[in-house]
C-alpha cells in the first residue's frame, strides 16, 4: 500500500486524514505512528501557510521522504478572526480543547446568532526534499453556538455549527464532517498529486 507521512501529532487530525486517505488506497502515517521520536516544530509563522510550510518542510528535511502538514483554525468573524493561526493554544499552554470553547464562548456572550458566523481554515502543504512546497486551502464556513453539544471529532466541533445544518460538527460526526470539512475541501484540491504517488 502507498504511504504518506503527515507532519502532525495532533489524534484528532490523524484520525480524519487516515479515512479521507483510504479512499485513494493510501495508507496515512501520523507523527504519532512513528518510532522514530521526531522534535515539535516550532509555530513562528504569522499565516496558516507558513506554519504548514514550517511542520512540512522540517519533518521533510529530517527524514527525506515526500511529507504533508496541516496547519488549521478557527475564524471568528465577531473576534476580528480569533483564534485563528491560534487556535490550538487560544487559552494558554498546554493546548486544551475544552478550555479553549469556554474562552471562545465568554468572549461571545454577548454576540446575538447572526452576527456569530466563522469558519473553519485549512492549509495543507505537501514537502518533497529538493523541490518547492506546494499549497492548498480549504475552507468550511459556519456559526458559533451559545453551547457545546455533541462528542465527536476535536477542538472547536462542539461549539460549531456547519452552514446548511442545525447541528454541531460533534454532534454530526465524521462521516459527515469528512464531506464538508475544510480539511477535505483542502485535500480534494491535491487529488492530482496524490493520485500520482507512489
Ligand atoms: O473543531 C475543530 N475541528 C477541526 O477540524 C479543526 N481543525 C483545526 N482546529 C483547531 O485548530 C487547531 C489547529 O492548530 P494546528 O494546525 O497547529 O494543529 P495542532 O497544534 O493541534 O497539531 P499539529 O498538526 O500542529 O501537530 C486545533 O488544535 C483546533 O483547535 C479544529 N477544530
Ligand atoms: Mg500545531
Amino acid at each position: 500500500m502507498k504511504e504518506i507521512i503527515i507532519a502532525t501529532k495532533n489524534e484528532g487530525k490523524a484520525k480524519e486524514f487516515k479515512v479521507l486517505f483510504e479512499r485513494y488506497g493510501i495508507k496515512a502515517t501520523s507523527l504519532l505512528d512513528l518510532e522514530q521520536e521526531l522534535p515539535d516544530i516550532e509555530e513562528t509563522g504569522s499565516t496558516f501557510e507558513e506554519n504548514s510550510a514550517l511542520k512540512s518542510e522540517g519533518i521533510a528535511n529530517i527524514l527525506q521522504i515526500p511529507v504533508m502538514a496541516d496547519d488549521s483554525g478557527l475564524v471568528i468573524d465577531a473576534l476580528d478572526g480569533e483564534p485563528g493561526i491560534f487556535s490550538a493554544r487560544y487559552a494558554g499552554e498546554p493546548k486544551d480543547d475544552k478550555k479553549n470553547i469556554v474562552k471562545v464562548l465568554e468572549n461571545l456572550k454577548d454576540v446575538p446568532t447572526e452576527e456569530r458566523t466563522a469558519r473553519f481554515v485549512c492549509v495543507l502543504s505537501v514537502s518533497i526534499p529538493g523541490e518547492t512546497t506546494i499549497f492548498k486551502k480549504g475552507y468550511c464556513e459556519g456559526t458559533i453556538a451559545f453551547e457545546e453539544k455533541g462528542s465527536h471529532g476535536f477542538g472547536y466541533d462542539p461549539i460549531f455549527i456547519p452552514d446548511g445544518y442545525n447541528q454541531t460538527m460533534a454532534e454530526l460526526g465524521p462521516g459527515e464532517k469528512n464531506k464538508i470539512s475544510h480539511r477535505r475541501n483542502a485535500m480534494v484540491q491535491l487529488e492530482d498529486w496524490i493520485q500520482n504517488l507512489r
